[in-house]
């Protein structure tokens, strides 16, 4: 099945008004595109537990801190209609820029707390950009549930806050994070690493999962982030944003273990930054 491009919010709304009058649970997974089976598992999610799904596909200037980032960010409608279409979603909403901020738009949603740490530290204005368009999707697609992936962890706990505190009726699903065989997430900045940077980039979530490890046998958790650090550091990446412990649902340091960890971390390579997050 071919899914329905919207372009509009009043089309969007007119096709929801429909499913919605003829009783259908409507699921969204919102993304900006550039699909891999990452996204494509939100969607199979999404198809399995709702009578509609739309996929919404929108690159959101208010999000991109660094102009360069969103210059570049890669842009594949055609092929992300065509994987969409062998999902059997039912509409692709990927509207231009000037319907989502129309002249005059004038309202930030800004959460506190856990935006602030890790990805918010370091991409200043990053989580008032996904609040607003997040609670904007919302709003528009009317839906009844949302799919949003563990990779981008602490999006995750903001999406979850923003809905809890702003009592948006729709239920925010987490989904697994999808690796390649060599256990790299996968993320459409992937794209732009070098072959040699593709080749190193498996570093990062090899050397988490082996602080896990040690930290879960008893090695102390400031020795375990900085054994993982300097092994990213040696395996060729540029810099390391973060990798730190914190608790899985604020988002607080983490000195000890106990209780349910996460262990967060940003680092670039090739001029490619990538994140990436695992339980501990
Ligand atoms: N590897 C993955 N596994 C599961 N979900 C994912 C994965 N990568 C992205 N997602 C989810 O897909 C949704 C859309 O993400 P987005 O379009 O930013 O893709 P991305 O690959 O994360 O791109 P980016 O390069 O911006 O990180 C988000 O909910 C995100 O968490
Ligand atoms: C949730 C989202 C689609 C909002 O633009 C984006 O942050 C993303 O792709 O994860
Ligand atoms: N994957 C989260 C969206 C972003 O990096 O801007």
């Amino acid at each position: 099945m071919t899914p329905t491009v919207l372009r509009s919010v009043a089309e969007l709304r007119a096709h929801v008004a429909d499913w919605k009058a003829a009783g259908a649970t409507v699921g969204v997974v919102p993304t900006m595109g550039a699909l891999h089976d990452g996204h494509l598992s939100l969607a199979r999610r999404a198809r399995a537990a709702c009578e509609r799904v739309i996929v919404t596909i929108f690159v959101n200037p208010r999000q991109f801190n660094n102009p360069a980032d969103l210059e570049k960010y890669p842009r594949t409608e055609e092929q992300d209609a065509a994987l969409l279409a062998q999902v059997g979603v039912d509409a692709i909403f990927a509207p231009p820029p000037e319907e989502v901020y129309p002249r005059g738009f004038a309202t930030t949603v800004s959460v506190t707390g856990v935006s602030e740490p890790l990805e918010g530290a370091h991409r200043p204005g990053h989580f008032d950009g996904v609040a607003t368009v997040v609670a904007k999707l919302f709003g528009m697609t009317r839906a009844d549930r949302a799919f949003f992936g563990e990779k981008d962890w602490q999006q995750l706990m903001v999406v979850q806050r923003l809905v809890a505190d702003l009592n948006i009726p729709i239920a925010i699903e987490g989904c697994p994070t999808v690796r390649e065989p060599d256990g790299l997430a996968m993320s459409s900045r992937n794209i732009r690493l070098s072959a040699e940077g593709r080749a190193r980039a498996p570093a990062l979530c090899r050397a988490m999962q082996a602080a896990a490890a040690a930290m879960r046998g008893g090695l102390p958790v400031p020795e375990g982030l900085a054994q993982a650090r300097s092994e990213v550091l040696a395996a060729g990446f540029d810099t390391v944003d973060y990798l730190e412990l914190r608790t899985a649902d604020l988002l607080l340091p983490m000195e000890r273990l106990e209780g349910e960890g996460r262990l967060l971390a940003a680092a670039t390579l090739d001029g490619v930054r990538l994140i990436d997050n695992i339980p501990v």
